[in-house]
């Protein structure tokens, strides 16, 4: 049964929804273990949503210890269609400023230690991950930020966001070279959410707050949690105005994508030949395809 079509991943510095209504709160247990804390689902303009702490309500994960494949699995198992994150990035670009939106379209990896696929185990399959987000999302993303003339923020529509490991932050050297390769925003989290809500065929996009200027800015001191998380604050009441306008596009015209059937022709390996624990462990990713 669905619960809710709509999921909200909250970042750092985004740990509740206020305006929602009717809330149960619900522990989810999956397959990949326990999310990072319960999926808190209530009312939003009129439609039932899902949102989860990515860090724990009382931030107490670090990115290295997220459970990302019980994570999306809890959204999936709920009915999730639509994923929307937000998250607290690094700007790389001088025009990218503290307090600015970016929905970026692109990622580059540079984690070391995630697991970041729910195949395996005897089945195989490779998503097409050519274009990372949705763009259908990400478009209902931008036109909400444009339409709420949100004071102080300029958005930027598109952008890579490269994903480190964490959780120190970068060295001057590595943020230079980020920026070289033509980097937008830097941030811990998003990349490997990002492929298994492709592999659960759910639209993915990120709302990506800037926080600071990373460390290579020679105007701006280093990033430090200080300034992410004061920063974070001022814009946790936009993010919150963006996704009430997000949640309410997206009920009224909720629009196709091609996340929807990302696995109609990514898996190898021949159904009926694989091994019966791991179509049990993937059965509500593969129920379609069986
Ligand atoms: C608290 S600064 C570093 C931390 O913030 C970002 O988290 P999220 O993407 O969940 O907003 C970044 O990825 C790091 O995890
Ligand atoms: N500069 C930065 N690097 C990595 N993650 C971040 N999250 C917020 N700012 C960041």
């Amino acid at each position: 049964m669905t619960v809710a079509k709509i999921g909200i991943i909250g970042g750092s510095g985004l740990y509740q929804m206020e305006a929602l209504t009717d809330i149960e709160e619900r522990q989810v247990e999956t397959p990949f273990g326990k999310p990072s804390d319960a999926l808190i689902i209530g009312t939003l303009e009129g439609t039932r949503v899902a949102f989860l702490a990515r860090h724990g309500r009382g931030h107490t994960l670090m990115p290295s210890e997220l459970p990302f494949r019980a994570n999306i699995y809890a959204m999936k198992s709920l009915g999730v269609e639509y994923l929307i994150s937000a998250s607290a990035v690094g700007s790389l670009k001088a025009e990218a400023k503290p307090l600015d939106m970016v929905i970026p379209d692109q990622f580059i990896d540079r984690t070391r230690s995630r697991v970041s696929t729910f195949f395996g185990n005897g089945i195989v399959a490779h998503i097409s991950f050519g274009d990372p987000v949705c763009q259908q999302l990400a478009g209902v993303l931008a036109d909400a930020i444009e339409n709420l003339d949100l004071p102080e923020v300029t958005l930027h529509r598109g952008g890579t966001y490269v994903c480190m490991e964490g959780p120190a932050f970068s060295t001057k050297a590595e943020s230079h070279l980020y920026r070289s390769w033509g980097a937008t925003v830097i941030g811990m989290t998003n990349l490997p959410e990002a492929k298994l809500a492709r592999e659960a065929e759910m639209a993915y996009a990120t709302m990506a707050m800037v926080t600071d200027y990373d460390c290579w800015h020679p105007d701006h001191d280093s990033v430090s949690v200080e300034m992410v998380i004061g920063n974070l604050q001022k814009n946790a009441v936009n993010a919150q105005r963006v996704i009430q306008s997000v949640v309410q596009r997206l009920s009224q015209h909720p629009p196709e994508s091609d996340a929807h059937s990302a696995l109609k022709y990514a898996i190898i390996t021949p159904l009926d030949k694989a091994p019966a624990e791991a179509k049990e462990d993937l059965s509500l990713l593969l129920k379609k395809y069986l």
